[in-house]
């Protein structure tokens, strides 16, 4: 086992950390969420459960949110950002908080760096310390994150989800070789906060395997993106407890023309139980699409911790 899955296996010893953190009390208004790559990834399911929650909110990149923050928000006089940066150093985001906090916006940092760019810069900081082997990939950090988000957002999410994530972790981490046969097209569907899990699980198979990996939500891939699937293709499905019954006949659909899928929490050629039917569904997802790259880039030979053209932080000059 090499680094990288270690962290993803070990990752569960961190989280009861995320799940009981002090989290700060949110005023009305809108929040708004930043972050770059896997951060903004979590921002989107973040940014839908403060929405489920009752709450206007929206996730943005970092480098939008710092350059143009008047395309994605009319009004900015009532909001607050919520910053993601496993690094704390991220350029982009940390652009994103020095323009809310110079325009008099509150900001909530998520971070595993204590004393990092946004840490010092932020109005208020959550801190969530992780496993220090973490690689250029990121993984247990993302799943911290998004624990936190999730509960800032609201969401009640129990110690019990440790547990449970453990399980479709393993039974997607036994994939093999000949289930996955060589496909190279790859698709990730999910609904509302499921949609940006999905786009995490895409980064992380491009990240770690070097695959074309597209992201959709379920419902919008008839739309078009369905005329590319043939014997080459395999579809991971997160299914929504709310709307699996339609989301299957769509993987039949995608089977029927050649596709494998494998459905995370309903049917596919690989069916992979879920207990959570609420927004810690989600995170129940998250670490089994984590091992799911891994898996893929070791049939390709490919090494996960020097993972080509990639470096932790992005700092630009
Ligand atoms: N290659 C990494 C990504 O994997 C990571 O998602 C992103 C955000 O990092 P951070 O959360 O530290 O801001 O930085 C780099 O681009």
């Amino acid at each position: 086992m090499n680094v990288t899955e270690r962290v993803i296996v070990e990752q569960f010893a961190y989280w009861e950390g995320a799940i009981t953190a002090d989290l700060p009390a949110l005023t009305e208004g809108t929040v708004v969420v930043v972050g770059c790559g896997t951060s903004y990834y979590l921002a989107q399911a973040i940014a839908s459960a403060f929405n489920i929650g009752g709450r206007n909110a929206l996730a943005v990149p970092g480098g939008e949110w710092a350059r143009r923050a008047s395309a994605y928000l009319a009004k900015r006089d009532d909001v607050c950002v919520v910053a993601l940066s496993r690094s704390g150093e991220s350029t982009e985001t940390v652009q994103a908080v020095d323009y809310s906090r110079k325009n008099g916006i509150r900001t909530i940092a998520l971070t595993c760096e204590k004393g990092s760019s946004i840490d010092v810069a932020a109005s208020e900081t959550v801190y969530l310390p992780t496993h220090g082997e973490e690689g250029v990939v990121m993984t247990s950090s993302a799943s911290l994150m998004l624990i936190a988000g999730l509960r800032l957002a609201g969401a009640d999410i129990a110690s019990s989800i440790t547990e449970l994530a453990q399980k479709p972790l393993a039974q997607l981490g036994a994939v093999d070789a000949d289930f996955v046969n060589g496909r190279g097209h790859f698709v990730y569907l999910g609904a509302g906060a499921h949609y940006g899990i999905a786009a995490e699980g895409a980064l992380k198979l491009q990240e770690m395997s070097l695959s074309y990996a597209q992201t959709f939500h379920p419902m919008e891939y008839r739309h078009g993106p369905i005329s590319l699937i043939d014997e080459n293709s395999l579809v991971v499905l997160l299914y929504s407890a709310d709307t699996a019954a339609e989301e299957a006949k769509l993987a039949k659909e995608i089977q029927d023309k050649g596709g494998k899928v494998i459905g995370l929490g309903g049917p596919g050629d690989i069916s992979i139980p879920l207990a959570e039917t609420g927004l810690a569904r989600v995170i129940e997802m998250l670490p089994a699409l984590q091992v799911f790259g891994e898996r893929i880039a070791q049939f390709k030979n490919l090494d996960t911790t020097a993972p080509r053209h990639l470096t932790k932080v992005v700092v630009l000059s």
